[in-house]
């Protein structure tokens, strides 16, 4: 029998039910959760929020927006996981995960996944408002049900996943109140561009892991040297202009756009700098900056949006 034949099997075989809550198993499903992701989305959940309530904001509806959001995110992150065992079990970087290393069994998953899904929804359709607990079902659709099976068949899945990524500060924004309207799009915009640059450097870094795991996350299994690089460039430029909408839709003032436009140069630079050298330290380089980006950008004009209205 092959490794890999034996590891999925292990999946099967651990009666978790049956095993005692200890704090072992609790840092398994925190694991489940991907908590950093999970938390830099709930930071820009609480950021949009604030964005939307600009000067009626209060705790309170934070917290049940917070607390609604954050059971869907787990049930996205239970749901994708579940849905990628085979594939996590075939990656370096995913086969300690409690699902593909046996710490978790599918059937806990699966009751744990959709109870936290189900019951966010219920929660912010109740305590928030209808519109915030549709879209966080249509992140939670796109995400699971579309994204996830797509990256076994095309590329394009990133784009697709790009539409529930760029979704967290506008959940904040309609929790609050706030319509659907052109400075709430100007947000999801930002977010959805900011996103190609991040996941391409993180996909070309672990190409050949994705490849062996039968994950078509780059256009090519060993795209042409330059191809990722250029298309970091092509995206980080066009986010540059897009950065600057929310002056233009009277969201911020001139602090947030100065402070838009240096990040906006800096993403380009590191963009750059791995299309003309495409290294491990480069994408690396590329992705850390994705990470200060965003919450840098995302507090400026939360910071700028509130000046506006003292
Ligand atoms: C199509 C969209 C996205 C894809 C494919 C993607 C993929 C990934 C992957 C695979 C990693 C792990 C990198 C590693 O193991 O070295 C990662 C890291 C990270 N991503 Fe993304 N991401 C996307 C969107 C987002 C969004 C929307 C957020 C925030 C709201 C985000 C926040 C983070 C953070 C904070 C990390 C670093 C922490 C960690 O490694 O877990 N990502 N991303
Ligand atoms: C309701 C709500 C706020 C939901 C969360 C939305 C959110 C932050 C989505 C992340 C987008 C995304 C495509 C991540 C990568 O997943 P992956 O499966 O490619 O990552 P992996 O390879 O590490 O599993």
């Amino acid at each position: 029998m092959s490794t890999t034949q034996q590891s999925y099997i292990a999946v099967e075989e651990p009666k978790a039910a049956a095993r005692p809550i200890s704090l072992a198993r609790l840092a398994d499903y925190l694991e489940l959760t991907k908590p950093r992701i999970s938390t830099m989305a709930l930071i820009s959940v609480a950021l949009g929020y604030t964005l939307g309530s600009a000067h009626s904001w209060s705790l309170l509806p934070l917290i049940h927006a917070l607390f609604g959001i954050g059971l869907v995110a787990v049930g996205c992150n239970s749901l994708n996981q579940l849905l990628e065992i085979k594939s996590d079990q075939l990656m370096p970087r995913t086969t300690g995960r409690p699902l593909p290393s046996g710490r978790l069994s599918v059937s806990e998953v699966l009751v744990f996944g959709i109870l936290c899904a189900l019951t966010g929804i219920f929660y912010l359709a109740l305590m928030v408002n209808l519109l915030t607990a549709f879209l966080s079902m249509l992140t939670l659709v796109l995400y699971v049900v579309v994204y996830t099976p797509l990256k076994r068949c095309t590329s394009f899945c990133t784009t697709i996943g790009a539409i529930p990524g760029a979704m967290p500060p506008i959940l904040g924004w309609t929790a609050a109140g706030g319509n659907l309207n052109t400075a709430s799009f100007s947000i999801f915009a930002i977010m959805f561009l900011w996103q190609f640059p991040h996941f391409l450097a993180i996909a070309w870094l672990y190409r050949h892991q994705y490849h062996q795991a039968g994950l078509k996350m780059l256009p090519a299994a060993d795209p042409r040297p330059r191809m990722i690089g250029w298309m970091c460039v092509i995206y980080a430029t066009l986010l540059i202009p897009v950065s600057l909408l929310p002056q233009y839709v009277s969201l911020a003032g001139s602090v947030y756009s100065g402070v838009a436009l240096v990040l906006g140069i800096a993403y380009l630079i590191f963009s750059i700098r791995f299309l003309g050298n495409e290294t491990r330290k480069t994408a690396r380089e590329l992705i850390w900056c994705s990470l200060i980006y965003l919450p840098v950008l995302l507090i400026t004009l939360t910071w700028d949006r509130l000046q506006l209205f003292n």
